[in-house]
């Protein structure tokens, strides 16, 4: 990514079939590429940008007024935004917020981050929802007035999604701790593939000391923990390409340690388990999909970030296909929008995973009882 201080103010963003849109720099002048997907979210945009699960992907938020509460010094979920591109429709001229310090323009200049505004975010939106998710690239600057041809060039010339492992490069490199809040019950280990700053802090309020780990950390490095329970994060990239950490996770699952996963932990819970992964069409990203929880019957309105999901039959409990040490595992959350598998359970272990994002601090919060689940599950191995 090239960027500049052009005082040109045209951009354009390019689809990978061609479709073309013009509108204004948004943020950092350059060029920059990656995945096309859709947020629906109408708030939390901060949460968003600096999610690590978003790393390689141009994000197009569909609530057309974006910036309203410009950028605070809080809500940060990581050290960055990760997003390689942000799409709005018509950003607040100014922010206005108790706790902004800054304009969104001004943060998204500040991290070299790429973006446009003032296009037909909702006309792009149900292009990439018939055509599905694909690559995009924006140019602005003196970028914005390349040749078509050399702008579609760079766009197709990008990696694909699909194949991509991606969680070795947004994990930490260091392992630290997150302290309990109060008195400390549980000691977890968490292996970051793109963990998000909320989720150690949801532990932590339950009494647990939360180790979190790089990606590339070993069964025999969660073992020196001596941990009560190991727990996998959200992350980005394709599910079928992270042979290490299902590798890890078996010998997790083998020792019969407790075991919670989100998102991306999910989908290797479901590897672990030897159910397959897929790419779904245009995924689900937003903070209003309605799931239900087969346990208890109950539905709940939860915020997701997922393109890829895992492939289970919904219904009555399997024996895992991975084989009968893993015994029998059902699918226990589904979206009610189009019966892609949200969750698992495992019937004969200590693990249970969910595809979507308990830990959501933009909101909604009706998931949150799933971070009690896992404390149950650690008090239930004692
Ligand atoms: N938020 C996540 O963990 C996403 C998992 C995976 N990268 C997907 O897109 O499905």
């Amino acid at each position: 990514m090239s960027i500049t201080t052009s005082p040109v103010d045209t951009a354009v963003l390019v689809l990978e079939d061609g479709r073309r849109f013009t509108g204004r720099a948004f943020g950092a002048r350059g060029t920059t590429v990656g995945e096309a997907v859709f947020n629906t979210g109408m708030t939390g945009y901060q949460e968003t940008l600096t999610d690590p699960s978003y790393h390689r992907q141009v994000v197009v938020m569909t609530a057309p007024h974006v910036g309203n509460t410009g950028w605070n010094d809080e809500d940060d979920e990581s050290g960055r935004i990760w997003v390689s591109g942000f799409v709005v429709r018509d950003p607040a001229l100014r922010p206005s917020n108790w706790r902004s310090s800054r304009s969104l323009d001004d943060e998204l200049a500040a991290q070299g981050v790429v973006g446009i505004s003032g296009i037909d975010t909702r006309a792009l939106t149900r292009h990439l929802r018939e055509r599905g998710a694909m690559r995009v690239g924006i140019f602005s600057g003196p970028e914005a007035s390349n040749g078509e041809r050399e702008q579609l060039a760079t766009v197709t010339g990008a990696p694909l999604m699909t194949g991509a492992a991606l969680a070795p490069e947004v994990s930490t490199s260091e392992p630290y701790v997150v302290a309990p809040v109060g008195e400390k019950r549980f000691t977890v280990a968490a292996l970051d593939l793109g963990i998000k700053a909320m989720t150690p802090a949801l532990m932590a309020q339950r009494g647990i000391e939360v180790h979190v780990l790089p990606a590339t950390a070993t069964f025999e490095d969660i073992q020196a923990i001596e941990p009560d329970g190991v727990f996998f994060s959200n992350g980005p990239g394709d599910p079928a390409t992270a042979e290490h950490e299902v590798g890890v996770l078996r010998q997790v699952l083998d020792a019969r340690i407790p075991f919670f996963g989100i998102c991306f932990g999910n989908q290797l819970l479901g590897r672990a388990l030897g159910f397959g992964t897929y790419k779904l069409r245009y995924g689900h990203r937003g903070i209003n999909q309605p799931v239900m929880d087969v346990t208890t019957g109950k539905v709940e309105v939860t915020a997701h970030n997922h393109g890829f999901a895992v492939e289970a039959p919904l219904g009555e409990p399997v024996p895992a296909p991975a084989g009968p040490a893993y015994g029998k595992v059902r699918v226990s959350h589904v979206c009610l929008n189009d019966d892609v598998v949200e969750g698992l359970e495992c019937l004969d272990l200590p693990a249970f995973s969910v595809q979507y994002h308990p830990e959501a601090a933009a909101g909604p919060h009706d998931a949150a009882y799933l971070f009690d689940r896992f404390v149950s599950l650690l008090e239930g191995s004692r």
